[in-house]
């Protein structure tokens, strides 16, 4: 869905707190309540008169006990129960001042992105779990006509923590492409790190490779989700996010957002339109073009999962 949040729906801040070592924290619904029993992320209601924002800090307050210093947009999802129509907002919570307590007769737990140790869930919440489950930066590759030297950088990464990585090598001649292509998903499934093939659905799945990055011109196409673990998607626009959303991709790329040096004086999105773009969507975006990785508060910022990387991915 996209633009403005319809308003007869009951809107929810939700809050995805994250500690420094990526754990992040569920909540037992406390007795009483519909769906008592089940975990969900802190959060609830906006009040009338009260910005989001306003409303995930009140209510952090009240049902943790903590004051929330750092808080960025992520996904919005849109869910029907029986006793409400409600549009969650989550939001990523990296700051906070004291330790979290339960303050309203809820179970906390701090879970692990892949990992959930806790059940049952919110039936709305089973797609932001995969959500949360992919990295903060998206690695795309830059290996040129040195397939062989790349392996030293991407080595490198793997160590350096990179865990999704898009072979994107336009000028490789296809035989050599699927070679380079073994080898990096080798070398990615020895740190636990995704691989996805940008644009060639056919090679991802004959070398076994995690997922595929599709091009604008195959969003028009397609009709259905490629057969793959993970579906992404290279967006420019408002049409191009729409489609991928309705294909069931599970994220998108969103460029360029600032001048590269690859493309000198090419028109760019700007953090200002990024966000807008970004605003509303039930997918993560990363954000890309002109971006390090030392962009990803301001990425986050304007709304971003992540920021995908080309030659800052591999320095
Ligand atoms: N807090 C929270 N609510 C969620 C999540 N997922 C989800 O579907 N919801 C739905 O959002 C709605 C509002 O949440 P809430 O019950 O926490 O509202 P609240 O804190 O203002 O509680 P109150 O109504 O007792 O004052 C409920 O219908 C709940 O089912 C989630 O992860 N966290
Ligand atoms: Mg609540």
């Amino acid at each position: 869905m996209n633009g403005a949040i319809p308003i007869d729906r009951t809107q929810v801040a939700v809050a995805v707190i994250t500690r420094a070592d990526g754990t992040f924290l569920l909540a037992s619904r406390p007795p009483g309540k519909p769906y008592a029993g089940y975990w969900e992320f802190p959060g609830g209601k906006v009040e009338p008169g009260e910005t989001v924002h306003a409303a995930l800090v009140r209510e952090l307050h009240e049902e943790l006990g903590i004051e929330v210093t750092h808080a960025t947009p992520w996904l919005t999802r849109y869910f029907d129960y029986p006793h409400a129509h409600v549009t969650l907002l989550f939001f990523l919570v990296s700051g906070w001042h004291g330790e979290p307590h339960a303050k309203e007769g809820q179970t906390l737990a701090w879970q692990t992105p892949g990992a959930i140790n806790v059940a049952p869930v919110l039936p709305a919440n089973h797609p932001v779990f995969a959500a949360l489950a992919l990295p903060a930066v998206y690695g795309i590759t830059q290996a040129g006509s040195d397939p062989t030297g790349f392996m030293t950088r991407l080595d490198n990464a793997l160590e350096s923590g990179l865990r999704l990585i898009q072979i994107r090598e336009k000028s490789m001649p296809a035989a050599t492409l699927e070679t380079f292509a073994r080898d990096v998903l080798a070398r990615a499934q020895a740190h636990q790190a995704q691989v996805l093939l940008n644009a060639d659905v056919a090679l991802a799945q004959r070398i076994g490779a995690h997922g595929v990055q599709l091009n604008a011109t195959q969003l028009g196409e397609l009709s259905r989700r490629p057969d793959l673990p993970l579906v992404a998607a290279s967006c420019h626009n408002v049409a191009e996010l729409d489609r991928a959303e309705a294909l069931g991709c599970d994220f998108a790329l969103l460029s360029p957002v600032l001048p590269t040096p690859s493309h000198p004086g090419a028109p760019v999105l700007g953090w200002g339109n990024f966000a807008a773009l970004c605003a509303g969507r039930t997918l993560p975006i990363y954000a890309l073009g002109g971006l390090s990785s030392t962009d990803l508060d301001s990425a986050r910022q304007h709304g971003a999962h992540g920021v995908a990387l080309l030659r800052g991915a591999w320095q």
